[in-house]
């Protein structure tokens, strides 16, 4: 696995539920608590979301309790999107705002949507993934960043031996050939992720075995992107059953 030189991975913390419902809810009261300590410690709560699965269902858990979590004081920044027009059921934003933002009083100039193909970059990828990149710029620092994991070990849209997996400098970069389909991606970078406070998988089902395993038996990075995400304050692994069936 590569860190930074400056620091060393932290202790993943792997919690394993009877369902993605149980899983889903204790992220919910996890995440609250991270965000309200967040605005108490810093006053403004920075936090990067992910769309799949267990990603939307936290966004609509939260939509239902979100405790005592300031809103209007939350930068929210997608770890990515796919690269398609702005009414696409595939947006990961576009699935954020149904499950979530369009029901809480969030401040829409902290909201940091990465760019559509319909966008002020037209179908200009590469120019769209630099303007998040200066965006995100090498200050913002994401008190919890939420992560789901594809069979093969994605996160975000880093696929197993791409160059944007491989990426040590840029914050974000643009995927074309993403395996998984729809091709066209903007994505951020480990060097992003992991100056994340917090980092959080939320992880079901049993296709999700062996790269949930991999990732606790120290896997390399370009074979299992999974294995490179590490907080540097906590690495959190919410598990159902089955994804957690290949831990020993
Ligand atoms: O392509 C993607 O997939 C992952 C995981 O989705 P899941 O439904 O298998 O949990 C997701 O986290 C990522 O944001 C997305 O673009």
């Amino acid at each position: 696995m590569t860190f930074p030189a400056d620091r060393a991975a932290t202790t993943p913390e792997t919690l394993v539920f009877d369902s993605s419902t149980e899983l889903v809810e204790t992220a919910r009261a996890r995440f609250v608590d991270a965000v309200v300590r967040a605005q108490e410690e810093r006053g403004v709560a920075s936090v990067a979301l992910t769309g799949g699965s267990n990603g939307i269902g936290l966004l609509r858990a939260l939509a239902s309790d979100s405790g005592d979590i300031a809103w209007g004081r939350v930068e929210i920044y997608w770890g990515d999107d796919r690269f398609v027009p702005t009414s696409h059921p595939e947006r990961n934003s576009g699935q954020a705002f149904e499950a979530l933002l369009s029901s809480v009083p969030v401040d829409p100039a902290r909201i940091h949507a990465m760019a559509p193909s319909d966008g002020e970059f037209g179908d200009d990828i590469t120019a769209a993934a630099r303007d998040y990149a200066r965006l995100v710029g090498s200050d913002t620092v994401f008190d919890v960043h939420l992560l789901g994991m594809g069979g093969e070990g994605h996160i975000n849209s880093l696929f197993p031996h791409t160059a944007a997996t491989a990426e040590e400098s840029a914050a974000v970069v643009a995927v074309t050939d993403s395996p998984k389909p729809p091709p066209a991606r903007l994505t951020l970078t480990f060097p992003v992720i992991n100056r994340s406070r917090e980092v959080w998988f939320l992880v079901s089902g049993a296709e999700k075995a062996e790269a949930v395993a991999a990732a606790h038996n120290g896997a390399s990075r370009a074979d299992w992107p999974c294995a490179g995400a590490n907080g540097t304050e906590a690495t959190v692994w919410f598990l159902d059953r089955a994804a957690a069936s290949a831990l020993p």
